[in-house]
């Protein structure tokens, strides 16, 4: 298996160039199924997680083909409707499968996704929605077995904020008949992302990120081209690193509009930061970090995949903060690793209260979920010592070629085994 061997010390600088988000870019090449030309996507991250979307997608019968960051995929002949297990444990986001396959061809099976190291995670919103657009679902074996004649527009108010359910049932509604209203609709960026790429093909939709969304249906969706958006994690990790090695990093090909909460906590924790039309700056220059109180809430609040990286920032910073997770219920895990490292953290509820630590020491730690993995990586650039970071298959699944982007700002990272 794989490890990270991160030796501490460097300050980060220089430059990176930002890559296509991840999590614009599973919902958009899902939602690619619904089209039945051509689909040209650019800016398409190499990912773990898009690596297991095209294999969905080919085993769907889908012809996807990669120059690059340009993806092409061409769905006018499905011949399977079954998303199985192997893959989708792999990869929760293969739940945004169910939408598309169902709205355009009449059915559906997908493999529950399951619980991962972040929370129980159900889907019951995505299945409820579909439901109240006319699908017949069942949940057998592990699987969500989903039929439908065209899908209807339906009213639907979500009990909860959830980005991939407001995808799935916004793709869904596109093919279906009538006008579909999702209220309390997630207004995260990729959410908007998506339905920018579906409105390129011929989707009408409005609403897009604010928390009404409006899908007046249409018969067929022709092909055509996307490029997706930043990925606003990958900024933020890129920026914590910066903070807290003290270095001077400038972010390009990103959106400076999309980060705005991180920025404030970032400014607010003593980093000075200057933004352009697509790059961010990231200067310390001899400035003292100091810790902040963050609290993940939906967009446009601070968001739960950068919590764990502010934990790391929080430790290195002076004073005492604090990281409350409101949307997952298990996302600390990245906390005992640091521990294991020497940081001075607290659990209290789903409060982390992050003290000061004079000095990280290196370890032999556990990557357990992407964002926690990316804390770690971040933990060992100012840790002493070289620290192992086992497990970074997670870290693959949503960093594009983390190690060599940070070597390129200074980093002493090597991939082993
Ligand atoms: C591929 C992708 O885009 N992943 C992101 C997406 O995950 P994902 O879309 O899975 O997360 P959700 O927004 O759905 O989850 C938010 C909360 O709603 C709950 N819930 C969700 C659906 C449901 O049917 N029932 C239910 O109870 C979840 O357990 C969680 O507590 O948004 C999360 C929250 O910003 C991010 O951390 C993930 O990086
Ligand atoms: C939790 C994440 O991804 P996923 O929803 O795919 O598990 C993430 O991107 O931080």
């Amino acid at each position: 298996m794989q490890q990270f061997l991160v030796t501490g010390g460097a300050e980060l600088r220089g430059e990176v160039t930002i890559s296509g988000a991840k999590n614009a870019a599973l919902p958009i090449l899902f939602a690619s199924i619904l089209s039945e030309g051509q689909v040209l996507i650019d800016n398409v991250p190499e990912l773990k997680d898009i690596d297991t979307t095209f294999k969905l997608l080919r085993q769907f019968g889908a012809t996807v083909e990669r120059q690059g960051h340009q993806v092409q995929i061409h769905a006018a002949a499905i011949n399977s409707y079954q998303a199985s297990y192997d893959l989708v444990k792999t990869m929760r986001a293969s739940i945004l499968a169910l939408g598309p396959l169902l709205s355009r061809f009449g059915q559906a099976e997908v493999s529950l996704p399951g619980g991962c190291a972040i929370g129980a995670r159900p889907v019951n919103l995505h299945i409820d929605g579909l439901r109240k657009m006319g699908a017949e679902i069942t949940v057998e074996n592990g699987y969500i077995k989903a039929r439908s004649s065209r899908l209807k527009g339906a009213h639907i108010v979500m009990d909860m904020v959830s980005v991939t359910g407001t995808e799935n049932l916004m793709a869904a509604a596109v093919l279906a008949s009538g006008t579909t209203i999702i209220e309390n609709a997630a207004r995260e960026p990729e959410v908007t992302d998506l339905a920018n790429f579906l409105i390129a093909l011929g989707a009408r939709i409005e609403g897009a990120g604010t928390d009404t969304i409006r899908i007046e249906g249409i018969e067929r969706l022709g092909g055509g081209q996307y490029r997706v958006l930043p990925d606003r994690i990958e900024t933020g990790t890129f920026l914590v690193a910066a903070a807290v090695t003290g270095g001077d990093v400038t972010c390009r090909n990103t959106q400076p509009g999309e980060l705005e909460v991180v920025l404030d906590k970032l400014r607010e924790a003593g980093a000075d930061i200057s933004t352009g039309e697509d790059w961010i700056r990231l200067s310390m220059a001899g400035r003292t970090l100091k810790a902040v109180q963050v609290k993940t809430v939906p967009h446009p609040g601070f968001p739960t995949d950068m919590q764990a990286q502010f934990t790391v920032l929080n430790v290195v910073a002076q004073g005492v903060g604090t990281v409350t997770e409101t949307i997952f219920e298990n996302r600390f895990m990245h906390v005992p690793e640091l521990q294991r490292m020497g940081a001075r953290i607290q659990l209290e509820g789903n409060t982390a209260v992050c003290q000061h630590t004079e000095h990280l020491t290196a370890a032999q730690v556990m990557a357990t979920d992407l964002r926690a993995s990316a804390s770690l990586v971040i933990a060992g650039l100012v840790a002493d010592g070289t620290t192992v970071v086992d497990r970074i298959y997670h870290i693959d699944r949503g960093y594009e070629q983390i190690e060599h982007k940070l070597a390129g700002l200074g980093a002493r990272i090597e991939r082993v085994g």
